[in-house]
Formats: C-alpha cells, sequence, structure tokens
C-alpha cells in the first residue's frame, strides 16, 4: 500500500516535470491539434460510448494549469455549437461547477487557478460531458490527478453507462504502460491527446 502510494508521487513529480518542460510553441501546437478532426472523433465517442453527442448540453472544462494541455480552444468550439461550457469550482473536497461564458467574473482558488465568482453552480452529475485535467494516463482509462482526489469524489457514485461522459485530456508525455491505480479512481471513458482518441 504505501510503495503504491510512492509509486504515484514519484510518477507525479515525473509526470508534471515532463508537461511543466513543454516550450509555449509546443503548447499551442498541442492545443490546436485537439481540434484536429474532432468531429469524427466526437463521432468515434458516441459510438463507443451509446450516448449521442447532438444531445450534449452542458460540457465541463477546466483553465490550465502547470503545463496542463489547454482546452480554451475546445471551448472555443463547444460556444460556436451553443453547447454551454463550465469550469470546476472547488467546495469543501468536491467540485462543483459553474456556467463559464464571455461575462465570467473571476476569484482563485487556494491552488491559485481561477474560478468563476459566482453561487450558482451545478452538480457533477447534471453535466453531459468532462473534460479531465491529468498528471498521467493509461490505455485503461486509469488517471492519475493532481493528488487532490477532487474528481474522484465528485464522480465516486457515477455509473458506468450514465451521463457525464468522463474524458481525460493530455499530452502524448502523459502516456505511462500501468498507473499503480487506486480503489476510489474513477475510470475515464476516453482520452483524448493531440494525437489519438483512447478509447480503454
Ligand atoms: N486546471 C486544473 N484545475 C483544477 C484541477 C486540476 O487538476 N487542474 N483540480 C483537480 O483536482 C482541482 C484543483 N486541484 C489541484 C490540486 C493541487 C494543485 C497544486 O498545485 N498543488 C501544489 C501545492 C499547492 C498548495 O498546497 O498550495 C503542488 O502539488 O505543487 C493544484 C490543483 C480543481 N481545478
Ligand atoms: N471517493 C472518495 N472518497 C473519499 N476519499 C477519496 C475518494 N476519492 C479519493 N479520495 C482521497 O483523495 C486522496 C487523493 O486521491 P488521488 O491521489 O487519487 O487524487 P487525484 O485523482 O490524483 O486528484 P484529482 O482528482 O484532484 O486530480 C486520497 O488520499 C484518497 O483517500
Amino acid at each position: 500500500m504505501t510503495s503504491h502510494l510512492n509509486a504515484r508521487q514519484t510518477l507525479r513529480r515525473k509526470l508534471r516535470q515532463a508537461r511543466r518542460s513543454l516550450t509555449a510553441q509546443q503548447q499551442e501546437n498541442a492545443a490546436h491539434a485537439l481540434l484536429i478532426d474532432l468531429p469524427q472523433r466526437l463521432v468515434a465517442l458516441s459510438k463507443t460510448s451509446n450516448t449521442s453527442i447532438q444531445s450534449v448540453r452542458k460540457v465541463a472544462l477546466y483553465l490550465s494549469n502547470d503545463g496542463e494541455i489547454s482546452p480554451h480552444l475546445l471551448c472555443e468550439y463547444f460556444w460556436q455549437q451553443d453547447i454551454q461550457t463550465y469550469l470546476p469550482v472547488i467546495n469543501d473536497k468536491q467540485l462543483t461547477f459553474a456556467l463559464y461564458s464571455k461575462d465570467t467574473l473571476w476569484q482563485e482558488n487556494k491552488f491559485g487557478i481561477n474560478e468563476p465568482l459566482t453561487n450558482d453552480t451545478i452538480s457533477g452529475h447534471e453535466l453531459d460531458m468532462v473534460f479531465l485535467p491529468l498528471v498521467g494516463f493509461d490505455q485503461q482509462g486509469g488517471r492519475l490527478g493532481m493528488g487532490g482526489g477532487f474528481y474522484d469524489r465528485t464522480f465516486a457514485n457515477k455509473k458506468a453507462n450514465t451521463p457525464p461522459l468522463l474524458i481525460g485530456l493530455a499530452h502524448e508525455c502523459q502516456e505511462v504502460k500501468r498507473l499503480p491505480i487506486e480503489g476510489w479512481d474513477v475510470p475515464l471513458q476516453a482520452i483524448l491527446t493531440p494525437k489519438h482518441i483512447i478509447f480503454p
């Protein structure tokens, strides 16, 4: 158990270092590449997950931090499609989600990441699709996060075939062969990288 946790910490340090080492140009290219063939990739996603992409109304993204791949162009794409976008708001040990629009006002959370300044939030289970930030992933749908357990707690009771769809967003350099997984880890239903869409 302890060695498992140590392995996670060691991996976290290594993978965070790797994503932070990407240059501004590499980050920009990666964010753009997420849009390549996006409609086709979303169709593949709807087939594997048995959910209709046409019925997606509410999508959660995040504001990139610590070298994470930036979803800001995905966000623009959803706005063009009139799909509402949400951002995570830390609420004790869990996340709620606040609408993100051009008019959003901001406040920093305890980690220095901006959150919408509002009391009007929804529960994670009201979303259709969630793009999760991650530190590491594997082909089996394993996700290693920053270590707060926020996404795991928020979606702990989610059944595999009920919304929202949980999709990890990652740079290629965040893939590992097999993550040391814990009982509380909530599996990803897809992982989107600049070059691939992975269906575990
Ligand atoms: N962009 C983004 N937003 C997110 C997450 C995330 O992983 N990425 N989260 C996913 O859950 C939640 C925040 N979780 C986080 C957990 C730790 C740190 C962090 O930087 N930890 C520092 C120590 C900071 C401190 O204690 O002051 C570190 O480990 O270096 C950041 C975010 C909600 N919002
Ligand atoms: N469903 C849960 N109920 C209670 N505690 C939980 C739950 N999920 C995770 N935790 C606790 O949260 C802590 C951090 O978990 P973990 O290392 O998996 O976070 P993470 O997935 O890396 O973080 P994040 O989701 O915030 O990016 C663990 O110590 C674990 O005990």
